[in-house]
């Protein structure tokens, strides 16, 4: 059988990056999703917006809901300063063995945790299994029925800390209507939106920032 779009991604890396620079691995990606074939990474333009807020937030621990093939993981763990770490969740196992080579290509495997399961299963475990107290960012890219649920399992398992820093991407294009109403209308939270586009489109998406208050 033929190869698989997230395969096809990974060659791109290979042939067009240099091993070691995320920089370059981030070009490759945004290059080939944007002129080849597109993809559902997080992109240049909402990409741009990330690194901002994670520049602002400098986390010792950050989560990652939804790896994908790893494009954000190389985005957020670029930025990370030397003994911060990065967990990202991904369900998929197919997803998860091409994101490992792409994180590992930008040299960044020692900041990155990638964990495969379910969200809602996992969450609960990260006290037990990885010794985390609280998250200081946590970036939804996943299920987009599933931003509120794990939101809520995020703050019962008390994974949130005063001034942990959510960020939500797709919240206008697939969209996460019910996640916008919880977080913009819950006192627990003050909330911005940052308007983009979505990746490699023209069509209208953008970022939610959602700072936990207590
Ligand atoms: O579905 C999207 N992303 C989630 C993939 C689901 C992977 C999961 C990870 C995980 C981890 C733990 N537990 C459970 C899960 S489920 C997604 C879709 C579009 C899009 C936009 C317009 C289109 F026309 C078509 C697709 C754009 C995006 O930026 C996305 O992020
Ligand atoms: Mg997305």
């Amino acid at each position: 059988t033929g190869s698989s779009r997230p395969q096809r991604m990974l060659k791109a890396v290979q042939k067009n990056a240099t091993k070691g620079d995320p920089k370059s691995v981030i070009s490759a990606i945004d290059y080939y999703c944007r002129h080849k074939e597109w993809a559902m990474n997080v992109g240049d333009d909402k990409g741009l917006i990330l690194d901002s807020v994670l520049t602002e937030v400098n986390p010792s621990t950050a989560l990652e809901l939804g790896t994908y093939c790893g494009y954000s993981s190389v985005r957020i763990a670029r930025l990370l300063s030397p003994d911060s770490k990065l967990i990202t969740i991904e369900f998929n196992p197919a997803f998860a063995a091409i994101a490992r080579q792409i994180i590992a290509y930008a040299g960044l495997q020692d900041k990155v945790i990638l964990v495969e399961g379910a969200s809602g299963d996992l969450i609960p475990k990260m006290k037990e299994r990885f010794g985390i107290k609280s998250f200081d960012f946590v970036f939804l890219d996943h299920w987009k029925d599933r931003y509120v649920p794990d939101t809520k399992l995020l703050e019962d398992c008390g994974l949130l800390k005063k001034g942990t820093v959510l960020l939500a991407d797709n919240v206008i294009c697939p969209g996460a209507p019910e996640y916008l109403k919880y977080v913009r209308n819950n006192p627990r939270y003050e909330s911005r939106y940052y308007p983009s586009n979505l990746e490699y489109t023209k069509v209208e998406d953008g970022l939610e920032k959602s700072v936990f208050l207590e």
